[in-house]
């Protein structure tokens, strides 16, 4: 896929990033995560993310990452284009972007550098050694310790043709919206928070209307429901669904560091679609906490 297609694509719709199947050793589990990606690929996501946040990329052994990124793209050939998140210093980050690229990956998301804080010179080096690494789209992601500015954004724009989209994962509206004045169309725009549908109406207002939603996962016809009604600004069912489910799920998800991911294995497990646990540093839900979220999803109804 050309980056100016994966842009276009990128503009509209909802996008998710699936959980990652481990079995009950642990390891990766490629017949799960085939049979996870061709459920979701029917709900009309405009483009899913292998190996990204929600899926455990920070706990992927590297021999294993590319089997996640070949399962994702062998399984949603045709269907919806896969999007494989790199991470890490920018050795590997480039060293997963071309293993990416050469599995069929329709572009590459730059997940947060690891541990240091960084200049934004050398953030914009790092981004732009991936770009230069692949003829794909690149997506640069503000998350965690990786903050880029307008400026900076502007000048890497010039220096990488392939860099086609930018996502927020850290919530500063004033920031985000810098950037979305400074940058115009030259960028695709997505929002990623942790439980994205809150940020949903407001990102939209900021000219942001796409997001990706980690529920997706497990209630896919709630989350492109919900995304729906955002766009079409009823807010009568946006705010009778953040009242209902939206807030008692992130009252379970702040109960401890690391659920934002957690919550969301549960909640694939609780609607028969399990996914194994969550690999360390995380941990799973504690029962009487996977007992909540699933009242909170029967209350849903069917997906
Ligand atoms: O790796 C990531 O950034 C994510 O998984 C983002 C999530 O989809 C986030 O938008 C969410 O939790 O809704």
């Amino acid at each position: 896929m050309q980056p100016d297609e994966l842009k276009h694509a990128l503009s509209s719709g909802l996008l998710s990033f699936p959980v990652t199947d481990f079995d009950a050793a642990g390891e990766f589990d490629a017949t799960g995560y085939r049979r996870r990606l061709e459920w979701l690929s029917t709900y009309g996501a405009s483009a899913l993310f292998a190996a990204g946040g929600t899926g455990e990329f920070f706990s992927l052994d590297l021999d294993e990452y590319p089997e996640v990124v070949r399962t994702a793209v062998d399984t949603c050939r045709g269907s919806v284009p896969i999007v494989a998140g790199v991470g890490y210093g920018t050795r590997i980050a480039v060293r997963l972007a071309r293993q990416a690229e050469e599995l069929g990956a329709a572009g590459i998301l730059v997940l947060p550098h690891y541990l240091t804080e960084a200049d934004q010179e050398g953030i914009a080096r790092h981004v732009a050694a991936i770009c230069r690494s692949v003829r794909i789209g690149v997506i640069v992601y503000n998350r965690g310790v990786c903050r880029l500015g307008p400026e900076t954004l502007a000048r890497l724009a010039d220096e990488c043709p392939n860099l086609i989209g930018f996502k927020d994962g850290i919530g500063d509206l004033e920031l985000l919206i810098s950037i979305r004045r400074r940058m115009g169309d030259r960028f695709a725009y997505m929002g990623g928070l942790p439980t994205a549908e809150f940020f949903a109406a407001p990102y939209r207002a900021a000219g942001v209307p796409v997001y990706s939603s980690a529920v997706f996962n497990f209630i896919p016809r709630t989350a492109m429901a919900f995304h729906q009604a955002v766009s079409a600004g009823d807010t009568d069912t946006v705010n009778s669904l953040l009242d209902s489910f939206f807030m008692p799920y992130a009252a379970i998800r702040n109960r401890r560091p690391g659920y934002a991911v957690s919550i969301v294995k549960a909640g694939a497990d609780l609607v028969g679609h399990g996914a194994g646990p969550v690999r360390s540093p995380l941990v799973d839900l504690r029962p009487d906490e996977r007992t909540a979220l699933g009242v909170l999803i029967e209350s849903l109804g069917p997906q």
